[in-house]
């Protein structure tokens, strides 16, 4: 599996996504904003968490339309696998690659806490080594990730499965009290019509080693070392 991550001003979680694929057994190398082609056999490009462009005009906005992402997008559309991590997740909506937007936290606030999610299902590159409604523990930190879609967008993206994981209770319930961000349907991530692409608000990458934090995020980057 060899993974691109894609580095934008003000991003800032590129060396933690690095190490978690790496300790998964991925060849990871770096890309800055300003290329225009992936490193030759890219399997994967990952768009990591931060504050790219520090956040100006929306969060993703400017990152979108970055030289990088016109390779992102020729990636995506060979079938290539994307992974966008918050505001990664951010610049896949911004650039296209995946529909809806993520609006201010419906609290108005930046929230940073541990999270529980749903795995909802177990059938693509970036979950099979979870179990389906397997509830795993991570964490969130963002101040936009309230991911919202006009009603024929959401019944598309539902009714083809295309719901990742979403904000749950300890006990796998999708309670208010678990989606502290607002998001419709308790969505945290989605995926593309091919199920190439996915975009998540939550941060797996940081819960890959017991020492610190946890290792529920290991199962994302395990499946993905084995999809290539
Ligand atoms: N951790 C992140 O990637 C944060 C994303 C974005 N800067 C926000 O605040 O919503």
């Amino acid at each position: 599996m060899k993974a691109a991550i894609v580095v934008f001003p003000g991003s800032n979680r590129d060396a933690d996504v690095a190490r978690a694929l790496r300790l998964a057994g991925a060849e990871v190398s770096t890309v800055w904003h300003t290329e225009t082609e992936l490193p030759a056999g890219t399997d994967l490009a990952v768009l990591p968490g931060g504050f790219s462009y520090g956040d100006y005009l929306r969060c993703g906005a400017i990152a979108g339309r970055a030289h990088a992402m016109d390779a992102v997008r020729a990636h995506a559309a060979r079938g290539g696998l994307v992974l966008g991590i918050c505001n990664g997740f951010q610049i896949l909506c911004e650039s296209g690659l995946l529909p809806g937007v993520l609006m201010r936290n419906v609290n108005r606030r930046f929230i940073c806490h541990r999270q529980t999610l749903r795995v909802e299902r177990t059938d693509t590159a970036f979950t099979r080594a979870y179990a389906q409604h397997q509830v795993i523990d991570v964490c969130v930190a963002h101040g936009e990730g309230n991911y919202f879609a006009d009603p024929e967008t959401l019944a598309r993206i539902e009714g083809e499965g295309r719901v990742a994981f979403r904000y749950c209770d300890e006990a796998g319930q999708l309670t208010v009290k678990a989606n502290r961000n607002g998001s419709l349907n308790s969505i945290a991530g989605i995926y593309s019509e091919a199920r190439n692409v996915l975009g998540l608000m939550p941060h797996p990458e940081n819960f890959v080693e017991g020492l610190v934090g946890g290792t529920d995020g290991r199962g994302l980057f395990e499946s993905l070392a084995k999809a290539a």
